[in-house]
């Protein structure tokens, strides 16, 4: 009622339907998502694309390094359906990507893990999509807490795993970006914390009980560190991090299929024969990329910086 009383709203000169033309990856037409910066002098102002700090450790700069080299080598100008992974590695493959320019950029779609690699997308000014809008994805880039030899890894430090393997699942090619600490031969050796499980919230002490007699004594649930309780995932469940010994680690396979079973788990951060590389950063600036067929390959010669295109 007070609105009619105010008379009809006018859009801002700056919502006009041309000034928000967007093409879609299929070459249809839809008002850009923004987020806009709203300024009483100026109306809608595009935000700038925040600068990802330069690294001023030797661990950040690994980072950097296997991320920027998997980028160059996997996103081409053909991909265009990316799965964006979690964790302190990532944004420096979108920083990587955004640096490919605006015109490369403009037919992708950008599919995230999670609430922190849709923030880094949306920031980033790259348009978001979902996996159930695009359940074939070209390449997926994430982070790993551990690799082992055959590229089985470990994941879900950040509690991302669920969708990470999805999207990894989905995904023609899948990558993993991490810096020296995590290349490894057995898994829980530089991640002893555990195998990070999502479960439904009503039956972690079932299921904390099952570990239990399965071979990690101390599974236990993830606490938050700022809130009193548990950690809770994106997905509104629970986080147990399940600590097993090297025995039973040297089988990820066969422990992943075990926890599988139990039921109320909702998913494991064991990720078993699904990369196709694992690239990771090292301390003396050189790349070492394990191949999914046991080839190992040094990459001597960092990349350098692109000239930023956008
Ligand atoms: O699995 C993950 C989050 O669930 C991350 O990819 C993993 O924790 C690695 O993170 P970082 O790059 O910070 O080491």
């Amino acid at each position: 009622m007070s609105l009619m009383l105010a008379g009809p709203i006018v859009p801002h000169p700056s919502l006009s339907t041309h000034s928000l033309a967007w093409r879609t990856p299929t070459g249809g037409v839809y008002p850009k998502p923004r987020r806009p910066t709203l300024t009483a002098a100026t109306g809608l102002v595009e935000a700038a694309i925040p600068k990802v700090p330069t690294p001023t450790s030797v661990v950040e700069a690994a980072k950097r390094l296997a991320a920027w080299t998997a980028v160059d080598r996997h996103i081409l100008p053909e991909h265009k359906v990316i799965g964006i992974g979690s964790g302190s590695t990532v944004p420096y493959v979108v920083e990587r990507i955004v640096a490919q320019g605006k015109e490369v950029n403009k037919d992708r779609v950008f599919i995230p893990t999670g609430f922190q690699s849709k923030e880094l997308i949306v920031k980033s000014q790259l348009l978001l999509g979902d996996v159930d809008q695009y359940p074939m994805i070209d390449v997926t880039i994430d982070g790993a807490d551990e690799v082992d030899h055959d590229l089985n890894c470990i994941k879900g430090g950040g509690g991302c795993h669920l969708r990470e393997k999805v999207l990894a699942e989905a995904a023609d090619t899948f990558i993993l970006v991490a810096d020296y600490r995590k290349n490894s031969t057995i898994l829980g050796t530089s991640f002893p914390q555990g195998i990070p499980i999502e479960v439904v919230p009503f039956a972690y002490t079932k299921i904390l009980q099952n570990l239990h007699l399965i071979g990690s004594p101390n599974a236990s649930l993830r606490m938050a560190k700022a809130k009193a309780g548990p950690v809770v995932s994106d997905n509104g469940n629970f986080i147990i991090d399940a600590p097993f010994p090297p025995e039973i680690m040297s089988d990820p396979y066969t422990l992943l299929s075990r926890i599988k079973m139990l039921t109320g788990i909702v998913e494991v951060g064991l990720f078993c024969h699904m990369a196709k590389a694992a690239y990771f950063g090292n301390q003396d600036g050189s790349v070492t990329i394990k191949w999914h067929d046991g080839r190992v390959e040094q990459v001597q010669k960092p990349p350098t910086p692109v000239v930023d295109k956008h």
